[in-house]
């Protein structure tokens, strides 16, 4: 096995769905890199890998394992990173304690996860489990921005093999509801720090009384940084709540509630439990105490609640009297289990699950499985605007036409934690009624804000070198393609205002300001889906935010799926992170597999970053070979989309597995007819022979494997011997693969 500290791609261990491919794709990758002397190493970033690696005190030498993340942190700052990084868990607290569970079962001696921690040991153990919760890996390797778009392959299959799209009604009434004012977007303050201003600044909290509370100390910020900040109020947050249960009720459609509980990590769980809150309404007036007594708390979802309930003496009158509120239908998401939009923060992850209403028609599914229109909850407005101008269009002009639009590709402001996505260790609930202030190294106040008790205030910020990269990097794609390219940024928002500030002049400095626009968010939206409607293509630059949003918004739209998506990211030192895809783990496929032995994962995005890999490894080490095997898994990945062997959803169809099998054998014959190097020509003839020769084994093989459940002994850490029997069940392949 390859040292992770040496070699020369490292290929990260995740988890659910993408990790379980990998069990299946990694040895082909490591057989065939093999001939050029590439050796591949597996930096771990699960979510169980990440929990063993904080608490090596509590465990045995065996089950020690390094900080992986701390390691890749580090290399993403040097030239010589070449990382495939897959989709990993950014853990809601439901999914922290579960994992932890199914640790401590296995035998790991660690803490529980302290909902409530009051000595300062357990304050201690909180910390150190909140810097593994959420989005606690991608902010930490994107030390670059984010170019995502689909490769022009990917894109022509999409046209040619158009994916299901249901059908949008004019008089939908489906629509999204925000807040009209007191929210992030309202109350957003933002500057650009001067020279005289830079140094650490600090963020308080001044009581009414006066009386000062450090929230933040020794807060970096360079000349440059735009850094802004600003606040929900918690009371209106809470009757826009109660008014958009009442609206849903009375237009008669469904109850969902859209959130990024996951990046949002301090944040969002907040306005999620606000939800949860106002659905149970008068329930949780008179039960809230003793619900939270008991162990129960909203922001972790409905689920959480009703779990803690079951254990108080009144649970069924309790329970009575939630079946008895007057509620609109609810939006679920899986209605036979009976799990609804509000039980876990993570199930409904706002850039996964907006594209999906909208793909569908702008349909969801309540508790009897029944499909309607739904009333789309997103408090903030800074980015909602984008759903709802998606579905103004969508009600005037019906769904897309797959066959023929064009692509909205992305280059995304993201390096260094850019922006709302570095909020975290910045975002707090207010105390008390009082002010937040930053406070600069000179002593100056940069922002202020006069704040109520629970007001949800965040601050954050975006350095010079990152927005400078940026610009530079939608110059690039903007020549390499030719495209409409916009920049959206929105000129009444205090932070875009000042990004506009940097944005412009370098537009004209290049020369280039007439081949760029710039629009906010609703404009844009409405412009893009003009420009794709019509064939042509168009280029998102955007903000983190939205980069995450547009990157599953378009791809759902036109290819289907963000799986299939090509995403770079330049590391500002040098290096090269292949992102694969652009969604998440897929906890769904997992249960699949689970049941019936079937992966429907599709690796186009391990594919397409595994091609960008080897040929970034071509040029930063000067190694030919590498070149060839880029070519050649390039011409493999035309290969699976000219000739339809991506995975099929259905059980007893060729599955993530089939996909391989075809992948190595496309990859091994481009690797024989090539001539650029003779030597690996003939060491991958007899490979691509007798992985044609085997095909009849093979796929017999792999379709035997299906329709029984699987047992991989685990959901957040699977034993590594069960996996890899599942996932190559084929003794032929493997014989061949070695
Ligand atoms: N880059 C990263 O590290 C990211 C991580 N995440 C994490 O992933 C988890 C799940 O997030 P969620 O919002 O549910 O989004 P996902 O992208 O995991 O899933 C949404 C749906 O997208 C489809 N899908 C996604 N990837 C593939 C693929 N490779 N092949 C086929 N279909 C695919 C599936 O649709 P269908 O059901 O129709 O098959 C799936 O159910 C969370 O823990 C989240 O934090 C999320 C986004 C990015
Ligand atoms: O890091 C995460 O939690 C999600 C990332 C994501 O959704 C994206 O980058 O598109
Ligand atoms: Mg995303």
């Amino acid at each position: 096995m390859a040292d992770n500290k040496t070699a020369d791609i490292l290929y990260t261990i995740v988890d659910e769905a993408p990790e379980l491919a990998s069990a299946s794709f990694l040895p082909i990758i490591r057989k065939f890199v093999s001939t050029a002397g590439i050796t591949v190493g597996t930096p771990d970033i699960s979510l169980a890998g990440r929990i063993i690696a904080t608490f090596p005190e509590n465990l045995t030498a065996e089950q020690r394992q390094n900080d992986d993340l701390a390691m890749l942190g580090e290399l993403v700052k040097t030239p010589s990173a070449n990382v495939i990084k897959l989709p990993n868990i950014s853990a809601s607290v439901p999914q922290l304690t579960a994992a932890i569970a199914e640790l401590q079962a296995n035998g790991y001696d660690l803490p529980n996860y302290p909902e409530d921690p009051q000595t300062d040991a357990e304050k201690a153990v909180r910390a150190r489990y909140d810097a593994i919760k959420g989005s606690a890996v991608n902010p930490v390797l994107r030390e670059g921005n984010s170019d995502r778009r689909a490769a022009r392959a990917v894109k022509n299959y999409a046209q040619n093999n158009p994916h299901s799209m249901g059908a949008w009604a004019s008089d939908s009434k489906t629509k999204v509801s925000s807040m009209s004012g007191s929210d992030f977007y309202a109350n957003e303050v933002s500057a650009t720090i001067t020279d005289a201003q830079a140094g650490d600044a600090k963020i308080e909290f001044v009581a009414k009384d006066g009386a000062v509370t450090t929230l933040k100390d020794s807060w970096p910020l360079a000349a440059g940084t735009v850094a802004d900040a600003t606040f929900m109020s918690a009371k209106v947050l809470s009757s826009f709540l109660a008014e958009a249960i009442e609206d849903t009720k009375n237009d008669g459609t469904m109850f969902s509630f859209h959130m990024k509980a996951t990046m949002m990590k301090v944040s969002d769980p907040i306005i999620f439990g606000h939800a949860v809150v106002a659905w149970l309404g008068p329930v949780w007036d008179a039960h809230g105490d003793a619900i939270a007594a008991a162990g129960g708390s909203p922001n972790s979802g409905l689920g959480d609640v009703l779990a803690a309930i079951d254990t108080l003496d009144n649970a069924d009158a309790i329970k009575a009297e939630i079946a008895a509120l007057d509620r609109p239908a609810m939006y679920m998401v899986d209605s036979d289990k009976g799990i609804t939009n509000l039980h876990v923060p993570s199930d409904v992850i706002i850039d996964a699950s907006m594209p999906a209403v909208i793909r569908a028609g702008g349909k969801g599914w309540d508790e009897t499985g029944a499909k309607g229109d739904t009333n789309c909850i997103i408090p903030d407005r800074c980015y909602s605007t984008i759903y709802d101008e998606s579905i103004n269009f969508f009600k005037a002009n019906g769904a897309l036409d797959v066959t023929t639009a064009g692509s909205v590709a992305n280059v995304g402001l993201m390096a260094q934690k850019a922006e709302e996505y570095g909020s975290h260790p910045t975002t707090f609930e207010a105390p008390a009624d009082g002010t937040i202030r930053i406070v600069l190294a000179n002593g100056e106040t940069l922002h202020s804000h006069t704040v109520e008790s629970g007001d949800i205030w965040r601050a954050c910020t975006v350095k010079q070198a990152p927005i400078e990269n940026w610009i530079e990097l939608a110059l690039d794609r903007q020549r390499l393609t030719g495209s409409e390219a916009i920049f959206w940024l929105d000129a009444n928002r205090a932070h875009d205002a000042e990004l506009i500030k940097y944005v412009q002049p370098a537009l004209e400095a290049a020369g280039k300001a007439d081949l760029f626009q710039i629009m906010a968010p609703r404009e844009a939206t409405a412009q893009s889906l003009k420009t794709i409607t019509s064939g042509a293509d168009s280029i998102a630059i955007t903000g983190n935010v939205l980069r995450d949003y547009l990157t599953d918004l378009f791809p759902i739209l036109e290819l289907g799926t963000s799986a299939k998506m090509l995403s770079i990211v330049k590391l500002m030192q040098g290096g090269g992170l292949f992102e694969t895809g652009a969604g998440g783990s897929a906890p769904k496929h997992v249960q699949q597999l689970v049941e019936q032995n079937h992966l429907r994962w599709d690796s186009m995005g391990e594919f397409c970053a595994l091609g960008e890999s080897l040929n970034f490894l071509a040029d930063t080490q000067g190694n030919a070979k590498a070149g060839v095997l880029g070519v050649a898994a390039e011409a493999a990945t035309q290969g699976i989309l000219d000739d339809n062997r991506s995975p099929s959803r259905k059980v007893g169809e060729p599955d993530n597995r089939d996909s391989h099998y075809w992948f190595a054998r496309y990859w091994a014959e481009a690797l024989a007819a090539q001539s650029d190097d003779a030597g690996l020509a003939a060491e991958f003839a007899p490979v691509a022979k007798a992985l044609a020769d085997g095909e009849a084994a093979i796929t017999s093989e792999l379709a035997a494997a299906q329709g029984p459940a699987a047992e991989i002994g685990g959901y957040y850490r699977p034993s590594a011997e069960l996996k890899a029997k599942i996932m190559r069940p084929s003794t032929t392949l493997n014989a061949i693969i070695g």
